[in-house]
């Protein structure tokens, strides 16, 4: 059963759609990235999911038979640009944090202090914050997103503004946490996207173009490319290679024949049976996934 459901979400402003009819649902347990060109209405999403905005149309519902009041008690959110009070150390935001969240002053200091271990900032946890570097900083907004135990992490742009070491602390931060929460992140760098989530929304202009696993995203592609080699070129490969109904290209690349096909199972199959029955010496049978950055461009432009 899913976690949260999104029917038909739609925010406007004035006479601008920034956010169209989107709908979706969120698995639990899933780490789910939120794509998007600026301006495509990630935050806006998020915004109203994390309950901080209210749709102009639509519904989000999280499971019912677990949850049955206000949303915002189920979801911890991490803005794309939060503020702290720089003046206080780390332990003292979070329990600072879970006090408003109606935690006792015992159970926000033991809180803070597994979260700043979760974060690895319990060797700085006495720091003013105002010290911290960028990467601290945005695993101290994490770990606050974390103070009440929600069911979902909403994270807007987590790791955007930091440096390359900064980005892979919080990367492998979220790989952690993908273990035990339902993790939402939208990002614009689309190799973070592959590398830590499941699943992907694609939105553009307001407007949700692709849902799903990355695994099933790349294969909806239209086409695809099977590379292929042999110890001892057969006679008229190319030829024989067209002979397969979804093969509708083949081209030399080096020692590769480069075989286009629409449907790659089905064509993986079918190439597979007609080498072993011919008795080709295969040495090499590669598919090239279309990357992330393809889909998204193709997707965008179209
Ligand atoms: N309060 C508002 N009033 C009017 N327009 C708004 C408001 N908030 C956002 N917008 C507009 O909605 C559109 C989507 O903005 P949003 O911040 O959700 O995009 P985004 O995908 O998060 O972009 P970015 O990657 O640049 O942060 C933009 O055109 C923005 O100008």
């Amino acid at each position: 059963m899913s976690l949260m459901s999104v029917e038909q979400l739609t925010k406007r402003y004035q006479s601008a759609t920034v956010v169209d009819h989107i709908s979706f649902q969120l698995e639990p347990g899933k780490c789910v990235a939120l794509l998007g060109p600026n301006g495509a209405g990630k935050t806006t999403t998020l915004r109203m999911l994390a309950g901080f905005i209210s749709p102009t149309e639509g519904e989000i519902h999280f499971n019912e038979d677990q949850f049955t009041y206000d949303n915002r008690h189920h979801v911890g959110y991490l803005p794309q640009y939060p503020v702290f009070h720089n003046w206080m150390t780390g332990e003292e935001f979070l329990m600072y944090v879970g006090q408003l969240a109606y935690l006792s002053k015992d159970e926000a200091k033991s809180k803070a202090h597994e979260l700043l271990d979760l974060v690895r900032l319990s060797d700085d946890k006495q720091k003013r914050i105002g010290k911290f570097s960028g990467g601290m900083k945005q695993r101290l907004g994490i770990a606050q997103a974390l103070m009440h135990d929600p069911k979902l992490v909403i994270l807007d742009e987590p790791v955007s503004s930091l440096d390359p070491i900064g980005r892979r602390e919080v990367l492998n931060l979220i790989r952690e946490l993908k273990k035990d929460a339902t993790i939402l992140f939208s990002t614009h760098i689309l190799n973070d996207a592959e590398e830590v989530s499941d699943d992907i929304l694609l939105l553009n202009q307001g407007k949700l173009l692709k849902q799903g696993s990355i695994e099933d995203i790349h294969n909806q592609q239209d086409t695809k490319t099977i590379y292929l080699a042999f110890q001892d070129e057969p006679k008229f490969i190319e030829e024989r290679l067209k002979e397969i109904d979804t093969v509708f290209n083949v081209t030399r690349e080096h020692r590769d024949f480069v075989v286009a096909v629409h449907d790659v199972n089905d064509a993986r199959a079918q190439l597979l049976t007609m080498i072993q029955s011919e008795g080709w010496a295969l040495t090499k049978f590669e598919i090239a996934k279309s990357s992330l950055e393809d889909i998204f461009i193709k997707a965008v432009s179209e």
